[in-house]
């Protein structure tokens, strides 16, 4: 479904020598993709460090307008984040407008949020970046391609400021707003979380970096084990199919029951200002129990993806949550799955026995408080044994004189709150 040409653009990068150079490239030429645009020429400069004032050496930047020229492009993609004054510099020799890494993948984000609270996200990182880019075509071009400018016209009042002055509390008071906005969410979303803790169910995250195959991990635990009414999750062959934080709960057949939730996927070098503004979506990691990165086998870059997601986790304060590491996508590969060796496992989200494989995986993980033992329950109190049969593991079920007799499996909370009943067989 092609609706309209993609706009060609050259890629530009900084070779400092960097290892990961090549991924680093590969992957600003699926961002481009991702945002409806597509690569015709890539130009590298073998350079320590940028130049301050035009990133790209003087003599390189020559041959680039030229490339431009030839090309017929007028577009410029650079694989770092640039000053205000290099992008100014940029667009003067190449007369092509230029796109920093940072102001693509804000580009990329504002057109697939959906949710409010992602709107948000997203429009405080974009007005966070325009702030000292105001007046640049970076930012204009951020406004043309996410719709909304910084929030109300920019109207000179005839008080002897400059527009820059205007233009910058404009956009000061519309990150107030956005922010403001966004706290009365988050403390929505702070007391759902506090409520689930006081439910006590363990929970587990998804990370990873994007188009791995988490949403499509999630679709395939909640069919199998989720509540009848709940929603699967879009899943897309796309860069951050997912922005919204999702969290479902499973329940296995032995009546134990975890919360799963999925959320937005890592990239590498990932906007600060994205990371800030995404906290909160990203809190549901940092309070986990247990994180499943989730990898993309088939994909030969895997190793620098592991780094970035590494790293990402790290950026947002998750250091101590233990991790499970699925390599998924086993089925592109020659690998024999699913198999498991230690906390590693190589799988297939499109394969039931895979999610076997991860299902036995998580319980081992997650329900380590858990207890058996033999109750044996007065007729009088029926309600126990109700609540035994549906929140606990109940292995045999008897009938005595005296009551029901009971060999459950069920968490020490729920031993400590029925010891009363306990019996030696
Ligand atoms: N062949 C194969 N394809 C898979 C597998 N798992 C996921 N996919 C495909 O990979 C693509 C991305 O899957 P998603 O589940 O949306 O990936 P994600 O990690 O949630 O991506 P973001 O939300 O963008 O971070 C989709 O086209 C899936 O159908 C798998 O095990 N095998
Ligand atoms: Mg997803």
């Amino acid at each position: 479904m092609e609706e309209t040409p993609r706009t060609p653009v050259i890629t530009i990068g900084l070779n400092a020598g960097q290892a990961t150079f090549d991924y680093a490239m590969a992957e600003l030429k699926n961002l481009v993709e991702a945002n409806h645009m597509t690569v015709v020429e890539e130009v590298q400069q073998a350079l320590s460090r940028p130049q301050p004032g035009t990133y790209f050496g003087t003599g390189k930047v020559e041959e680039l307008a030229t490339i431009v020229a030839d090309d017929g492009v007028d577009t410029v993609v650079v694989n770092d984040e640039l000053t205000p004054s290099q992008i100014r510099n940029l667009e003067k020799v190449t007369k092509a407008r230029i796109i920093d890494r940072t102001g693509l993948i804000l580009e990329i984000f504002a057109n697939r949020a959906q949710s409010r609270e992602a709107k948000l996200q997203v429009q405080l990182a974009k007005l966070q970046y325009q702030l000292p880019r105001l007046h640049t075509s970076a930012s204009q071009r951020l406004d043309q391609q996410t719709g909304s400018g910084g929030g109300g016209g920019f109207t000179n009042r005839g008080s002897g400021e400059s527009q820059t002055e205007i233009s910058r509390r404009t956009l000061q008071r519309a990150i107030t707003h956005v922010n403001h906005e966004l706290k009365e969410i988050n403390q929505a979303a702070a007391t759902q979380r506090q409520q689930r803790e006081r439910n006590q169910l363990p929970s587990v995250a998804l990370v990873g970096y994007t188009n791995a195959g988490k949403s499509t991990l999630m679709n395939a635990l909640v069919r199998e084990f989720g509540k009848s009414d709940e929603k699967q999750v879009f899943v897309k062959n796309m860069l951050f199919a997912t922005l919204d934080t999702s969290v479902r709960q499973l329940t296995f057949p032995d009546q134990k029951k975890l919360l799963l939730s999925d959320t937005v996927g890592f990239v590498s070098q990932l906007p600060t200002q994205l990371v800030k503004a995404f906290r909160s979506t990203l809190a549901e990691a940092a309070n986990a129990d247990l994180l499943v990165q989730v990898v993309d086998y088939a994909d030969p870059n895997k190793e620098a993806m592991m780094a970035t997601t590494e790293q990402t986790l790290h950026d947002i304060g998750v250091t101590d949550v233990p991790m499970v590491t699925v390599f998924n996508k086993a089925d592109l590969t020659e690998a024999t799955y699913p198999s498991r060796a230690g906390d590693q496992l190589i799988l297939s989200a499109q394969d039931p026995a895979s999610i076997a494989l991860l299902v036995q995986t998580l319980k081992e993980k997650v329900f380590h408080n858990y207890v058996t033992a033999d109750f044996l329950i007065p007729f009088a109190d029926g309600d126990v044994v109700a609540y035994l049969n549906d929140h606990a593991n109940v292995l045999s079920t008897g009938y005595e004189a005296t009551g029901t007799a009971l060999k459950v499996e069920l968490q020490d909370t729920d031993f400590n709150r029925f010891k009363q009943y306990v019996v030696t067989p």
